[in-house]
């Protein structure tokens, strides 16, 4: 689409993006992610001669392309952050446009459009930071991957004072897979289609995961689609929690190794991915049955309730939506819905599986989700099925565990079901539990929390009135 056809320039003041004056230099830089990274993770271990060594970790902290154009900076901290990028204005090259794609935690996605050629992209702005410059980073090292968002251009412009790091990146038009879900009314995939979706996007992750890169944030939302087809290609996007081990321990020992990494570097690691891989098991668990497999039933963020529920793998594959399910497909989603991170399936088992493979499946039994006392008497209303009481706790007994699940009695009984969108806040929430090191903290607002914990709390000690949610 060529901007002439529907795009007014907009004041970019009305967008929060105060565009400075604009400074026109020669320029030609595409950038080419070929990046350091990619060779050291490359070799095997015994490549690792120390004089290969030293030359990958000499690689690692230099930007190749640093000379090669007028306004192309090396980032200052060369150990921890090797992207290039423009210094220049991004309005020499692109047009901003009013429309927003999508919005996010981070703030908004828009569209924008190359100047010379009329082209669409998508534009994340991010205020500069230790955190910005890691998802760049690391979305960067990685965007050459088919079935990863690609990076057309990275700018560091200043509005108003502000660094800022502004991310043009291919325009999806399929947009993001969970409202492409929604919008076909969070009817089930087929195990094919699913199986199609985890192949694409599982290639992107394993090619993460070999990279030593764990994306930390795999959920629908961040699951990009080419388009609404058939031919539809997915694509991994939003890196914004992405991690990799601390450089500094493995990359400035001197031979660059990771023999002086202490173990809990190579735990947490370790841990990171398996993250990606119960992610991934939710992300596989919704779009073959329309709900998810833990929420709260109060349509608050994350209960004690449902915080103990995915602590504790408390789940179910209810009959009236897993019945037509094969058996190997539960077992995937049991294997990556495992409690003990080293016991979850890697991405390497997950891409070997019929699902992901499309060879026949072997049709061996399953085992139980989890096992707990009495489990086996619910096993005629829903395989694998547990818990939920009224008041979204987990029960004590197991006289307390319904016979069907509450998690999907709002499909049955007609009510509307809450959006998916909103129960997977709270499944981002609990991901923020699962990430070691996560460095945001959510704190509610008080004053309109619909948490039914606090708000009793609140009445019988302070005496404010429950808030109406
Ligand atoms: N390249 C793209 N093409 C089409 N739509 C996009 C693109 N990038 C982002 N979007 C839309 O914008 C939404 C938010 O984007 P993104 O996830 O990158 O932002 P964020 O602020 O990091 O979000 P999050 O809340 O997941 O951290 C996506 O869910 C998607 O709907």
């Amino acid at each position: 689409m060529h901007p002439r056809n529907f795009t007014v320039e907009t004041p970019y003041l009305k967008l929060g993006l105060p565009f400075g004056p604009i400074f026109v230099r020669p320029r030609s830089l595409v950038l080419n992610a070929t990046t350091s990274l990619n060779i050291d993770c490359d070799l095997s271990d015994d490549d690792l001669s120390p004089t290969t060594q030293r030359k990958i970790c000499f690689c690692a902290s230099q930007n190749p392309m640093e000379t090669q154009e007028q306004g192309l900076r090396q980032a200052k901290s060369t150990l921890t952050v090797s992207f290039p990028y423009h210094t220049h204005q991004i309005t020499e090259d692109y047009t901003i446009s009013a429309e927003i794609i999508g919005i996010g935690e981070s703030g908004k996605v828009m569209a924008c459009y190359k100047k010379d050629s009329g082209e669409k992209f998508a534009l994340k702005v991010l205020r500069d930071s230790q955190k910005a410059r890691r998802e760049v980073e690391l979305h960067w090292l990685t965007c050459t991957h088919e079935n990863v968002v690609s990076i057309l251009d990275i700018y560091e412009n200043t509005f108003d004072n502000v660094k800022c790091l502004l991310l043009v990146v291919e325009f999806l038009e399929g947009g993001d897979l969970l409202s492409q879900f929604e919008n076909q009314g969070s009817i089930p995939y087929t195990e094919k289609k699913v199986g199609e979706i985890i192949r694409q996007i599982g290639n992107a992750v394993t090619y993460l995961h070999d990279m030593n890169i764990a994306h930390r944030d795999i959920k629908l939302e961040n699951i990009l689609c080419s388009s609404t087809g058939e031919d539809c290609v997915y694509k991994l996007g939003d890196y914004g929690f992405a991690k990799r081990p601390e450089r500094n321990v493995l990359m400035e020992s001197p031979c660059c190794t990771p023999f002086y990494a202490p173990p809990e570097v190579l735990g947490r690691e370790r841990y990171d991915k398996s993250c990606d891989m119960w992610s991934l098991g939710v992300a596989m668990y919704i779009m073959l049955c329309g709900y998810p497999p833990f929420y709260s039933m109060k349509g608050v963020a994350l209960s004690p309730g449902m915080r103990s529920r995915i602590a504790n793998g408390y789940y179910a594959f209810p009959r009236e939506e897993w019945d037509c399910v094969s058996l190997d497909t539960k077992e995937d989603i049991r294997c990556l819905l495992r409690t003990n991170p080293s016991d979850r399936m890697s991405i390497h088992e997950l891409m070997a599986t019929p699902l992901v493979t499309g060879e026949p499946s072997t049709g061996k039994a399953p085992t139980t989700a989890i096992a707990i006392p009495g489990a086996e008497r619910e096993e005629s209303q829903c395989e694998g099925g547990i818990f939920f009481n009224e008041d979204d706790e987990v029960p004590d007994t197991v006289a307390e565990v319904l016979p069907v699940p509450k998690s999907v009695r709002f499909l049955r009984d007609g009510v509307k079901a809450p959006r998916l969108h909103s129960i997977q806040e709270e499944v981002s929430r609990a991901m923020e539990i699962m990430r070691m090191g996560h460095d945001q903290v959510y704190v509610k607002n008080p004053n309109t929390s619909c948490n039914n914990l606090f708000a009793r709390r609140r009445a019988v000690h302070l005496s404010i009135p429950r808030v109406q949610c």
